[in-house]
């Protein structure tokens, strides 16, 4: 069965984009997402992305990261499908509705409230998530633990390029405090509207650019008042804009990410080759 599918990226971080909203595809399955991922010997990318059909949503959006594990958001892969697309769409995720609309720099993705309970990062026992009583080997203590979907752990630190966090990174993403791993974000202030980002993603590890990663950093780092409540976050990939609506009666606001995302290139595949 031949499949066509889009390779896209946000500021590096690529996607192999399968559209099944009009023609189903076969079941997919971690193995599957896992081999398609492969930059070896399947077609390669960061995270697969599979767009379906949906009662509750404009469409939904599955997200298999590169290990084959299935997530519940990836903010670059949301402003891809909204690129896709060219309007104003939601999408359902197993992390909450989120909605994309073209936007002058790009797309713009309202993620939706974060959660900053210690039982929705998820944290395996209770405890303040402003600063996490932890630390590993590297200094890296203290970190800031937000959900925008998907769990963060966040990292405030001096100079992130001096981090080993390819060493770092693994083994905080699989540490038992977190019960479904953690994306591992080291954070440099650079001022009250800039900050300097390094991610090692769950399931997928260094990746050039994490959408979620950067909303859940801009959220950490105004929880602890080191930036005002829009930020600009620089990635190896390049930038994201990021707005955190004030509090309300309602509870606390909504994300905003704004940015750009890329079609590389089309083409199709057997699904022999992968199944
Ligand atoms: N590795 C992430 C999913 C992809 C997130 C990242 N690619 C983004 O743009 O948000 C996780 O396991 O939660």
């Amino acid at each position: 069965m031949r499949i066509p599918f889009t390779k896209m990226h946000g500021l590096g971080n690529d996607f192999v984009v399968l559209d099944a909203r009009e023609s189903a595809l076969p079941p997919m399955t971690g193995d599957i997402a896992a081999a398609l991922a492969d930059r070896h010997t399947g077609i390669g990318c960061d995270q697969l992305v599979l767009i379906e059909p949906s009662d509750a949503a404009d469409l939904r959006m599955r997200i298999f990261n590169h290990d084959g594990g299935e997530v519940e958001a990836c903010g670059n892969a949301a402003r891809a499908v909204g690129v896709l697309v060219g309007h104003a769409i939601t999408m359902e995720t197993l992390g909450g509705e989120i909605t994309a609309r073209p936007d002058d720099a790009g797309i713009a993705v309202d993620m939706g409230v974060p959660r900053l309970g210690w039982d929705q990062i998820p944290l395996a026992y209770a405890m303040d998530t402003l600063s996490m009583p932890v630390g590993w080997d590297s200094g890296m203590d203290h970190p800031v633990a937000v959900n925008v979907g998907n769990p963060h752990a966040i990292f405030f630190v001096d100079d992130v390029d001096a981090l080993p966090l390819g060493e770092i990174g693994p083994v905080i993403e699989k540490d038992q405090i977190f019960p479904e791993g953690v994306n591992v974000n080291a954070a440099q202030i650079v001022s009250r509207s800039a900050i300097k980002l390094r991610v090692w993603e769950r399931g997928a590890g260094l990746t050039r650019a994490c959408g979620t990663g950067a909303c859940a950093t801009a959220v950490a780092a105004m929880r602890r008042g080191l930036v005002d409540r829009t930020v600009t976050v620089s990635l190896p990939g390049g930038d994201l804009t990021i707005s955190w609506d004030a509090d309300s009666e309602a509870g606390p606001g909504s994300i905003t990410m704004t940015g750009p995302a890329t079609i590389a290139f089309t083409g199709e595949f057997d699904w022999g080759d992968f199944a």
